[in-house]
């Protein structure tokens, strides 16, 4: 990449823009709602199972102009989920700062592995034990998503639930490609400790992006 161009990405200006699209929320708290996602690529956490292994690599994905990002958003909707690859990789003051001069509403989708930049009206946060979370994130956490692949992972959701704030709304959501095998398991988790919730990515049940 051209060196004025990595310092525009450095600060915040410009982000690797892997897609946007409007559509419905379709997990955790604000499920069913609509909302303009802005996917921004580059992850370095590597969940074995992730849905968008397509969005890690930074450098597949064009730096685009924040300014230019955010104006187009505002087009569709006045609630932005900032999502990605790890959107705090990067630097989300600018983006943020765009977003909220105009009334819009900015939620993040984070794994909370990389320095909280950014300010944000809804925090989801989604721990992976390969790459955990800075303290700093866990109690402006306005939601823990946890997500169960096997059995060891509610253990794991608990020392993560320890962690987060009183107000922080706690779920569980289901690996997809095992949702089969683990639903039953976090339905008798969450009737025997109802501080959990579910959530299912019902965007996939929906049949939208
Ligand atoms: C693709 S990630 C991008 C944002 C950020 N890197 C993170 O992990 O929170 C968006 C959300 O999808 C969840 N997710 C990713 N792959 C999944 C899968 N196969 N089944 C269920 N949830 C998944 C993540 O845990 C996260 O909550
Ligand atoms: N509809 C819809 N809801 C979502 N909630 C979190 C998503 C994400 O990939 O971050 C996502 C997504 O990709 N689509
Ligand atoms: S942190 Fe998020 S984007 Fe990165 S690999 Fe894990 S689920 Fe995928
Ligand atoms: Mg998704």
């Amino acid at each position: 990449m051209q060196k004025s161009i990595q310092k525009l990405v450095n600060d915040g200006k410009m982000l690797p823009l892997m897609e946007e699209f409007y559509t419905i929320q379709g997990e955790g708290y604000h499920k069913g709602t609509a909302a303009y996602f802005v996917r921004i690529g580059g992850c370095d956490v590597g969940c074995h199972w992730c849905d968008v292994k397509e969005s890690w690599n930074a450098d597949l994905h064009p730096p685009t102009d924040t300014n230019v990002i955010v104006e187009n958003a505002l087009q569709y909707s006045d609630v932005i989920v900032v999502t990605g690859g790890e959107p705090l990789t990067w630097d989300m003051t600018m983006l943020t700062q765009g977003l909220k001069s105009k009334g819009a509403k900015t939620h993040i989708e984070t794994s909370g592995a990389y320095p909280l930049t950014g300010e944000w009206d809804w925090i989801c946060l989604s721990p992976k034990k390969v790459k955990l979370p800075k303290e700093e994130v866990y109690k402006k956490a306005d939601e823990l998503k946890c997500i169960v692949y096997n059995k060891s992972d509610f253990e794991f959701a608990e020392r993560q639930a320890d962690k987060v704030s009183d107000h922080c709304v706690l779920y569980l959501q289901p690996e997809w490609s095992v949702r089969e095998k683990v639903i039953p398991l976090i339905v008798d988790y969450v009737m025997k400790n109802p501080k959990w919730k579910v959530s299912l990515q019902t965007h996939k049940y929906l049949n939208i992006p």
